[in-house]
């Protein structure tokens, strides 16, 4: 499937029941999801740290930047693959991890949604920890399309170096670990949310299939909830330093990509160690506050890396027009966080496929019309600011 051929099928199709059943602006796919959720689980997905003025700072950055069009190209056929580590991807997007995505999903099964889209669609995705569904599953759910597993670091070093060789073992491609989440942030519509999803115990699947986890627990509570989430609660989060790195990259040969660098000196040094990617991401606003929006972050990543290794990029991704931008900023790939969680709340895996392709479509359709047909070509566009830098 090309990637333009949903919008054929929405408008030269002649809107004949290929249309599906869920919205296609952003902004609709949100009411929609919003009311479908029960309102602790619309806030825990939607909500940010603080006033969240980081959060909405993050989708209006997209804003202020736009891309010069060329003419007489001829970029009838577009080509919006990209290369990840010796891995040829179709296309330039990924499914960001998202961790308890469960408690969106009717079924409870959002992991397993979202692998499906991923196997469906050939996009990407990075596996949360946090997951309801054990890594395994979630990896054979991805049928041919390569997976990466997102690593929440424990505190106990035994536990991280089995969650590791487990997602080695079930063929992910490489292990993101997210350095910005060791601790939640302050995030007041979770705390005034009388039933604090987070935790549920339903979302440390793999912490009960894990026998490190396991042997942990004493014999009598390996199947009491409660001790479960004690247990999770103190392993949970290692404030890792860059001490620990010599430590993680002993842990497996698979790529390792820190995710939450968003200082060009972070990236440098993290190269440095052998650190083989790097993930500018704020966590969708989640964690800090008051920060800067993470697309304004990524230009003076992207130069310190200087095409060392490849640099992914999230945090208010909302239609294929940010892709494109993020693209032509010199994101290698770009992650999908909220808008995939709100397909996964208004149809399961057609709802992710829906969002996945609407954003493909998009920016494969940008790219034709901008005259840049591919990913090598977006990154010599004319990207201009708009407005003052002060604005
Ligand atoms: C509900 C939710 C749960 C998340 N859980 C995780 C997680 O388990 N691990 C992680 O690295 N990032 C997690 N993130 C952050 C995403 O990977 C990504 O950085 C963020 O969603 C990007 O912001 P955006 O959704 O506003 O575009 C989570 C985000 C959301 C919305
Ligand atoms: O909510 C999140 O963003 C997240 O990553 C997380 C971290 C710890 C527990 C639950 C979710």
């Amino acid at each position: 499937m090309a990637f333009g051929d949903y919008q054929n099928e929405i408008y030269f199709g002649g809107l004949r029941g290929s249309v599906p059943p869920y919205p296609v602006a952003f902004a609709a796919l949100e009411l929609t999801a919003e009311a479908a959720l029960p309102t602790s689980v619309w806030s825990y997905v939607a909500g940010g740290a603080g006033d969240e003025r980081t959060q909405r700072a993050n989708v209006e950055a997209f804003a202020r930047w736009g891309i010069v069009p060329r003419m007489l190209v001829g970029a009838t056929e577009r080509d919006l693959s990209v290369d990840l580590f010796g891995i040829q991807l179709p296309s330039p997007i990924f499914l960001a991890p998202v961790g308890v995505v469960g408690i969106a999903a009717q079924d409870g099964h959002g992991d397993l949604a979202a692998a499906r889209a991923s196997a469906a669609t050939g996009v990407t995705m990075i596996a949360s920890t946090l997951s309801e569904d054990p890594l395994e599953a979630v990896g054979d759910a991805l049928g041919e399309t390569p997976g990466l597993f997102q690593l929440y670091t424990p505190k106990d070093r035994d536990l991280a170096a089995s969650l590791v060789s487990r997602a080695e073992a079930a063929g992910y491609k490489a292990i993101v670990v997210t350095l910005d989440t060791w601790m939640t942030g302050w995030r007041p519509r979770d705390l005034t949310t009388a039933n604090f999803p987070q935790l549920r115990g339903a979302a440390l699947a793999n912490y009960v299939t894990d026998p490190v986890f396991r042997a942990a627990l004493p014999e009598s509570s390996r199947n009491d909830p409660r001790a479960i989430v004690e247990q999770w609660a103190s392993v949970f989060g290692n404030p890792l330093t860059w001490a620990d790195l010599p430590w993680l990259r002993s842990l497996t040969t698979l790529p390792i990509i820190l995710k939450g660098i968003c200082a060009a000196d972070d990236a440098r040094r993290a190269i440095d160690v052998g650190i083989d990617g790097i993930y500018v991401s704020n966590h969708g606003g989640r964690q800090a506050n008051g920060g800067l929006p993470a697309l304004d972050m990524l230009p003076d990543v992207v130069a310190a890396v200087a095409g060392c290794v490849p640099v992914l990029f999230d945090s208010g991704v909302r239609s294929g027009s940010d892709v494109v931008i993020a693209l032509a900023m010199g994101a290698t790939a770009v992650g999908i966080g909220r808008p995939y969680v709100y397909g996964v709340a208004v149809g399961g895996t057609a709802g992710v496929i829906h969002v996945l392709r609407s954003i493909l479509a998009e920016a494969d359709l940008l790219m034709g019309v901008n005259g840049l047909p591919t990913i090598a070509s977006l990154r010599t566009a004319d990207l201009r600011r708009v407005g003052a830098l002060s604005d």
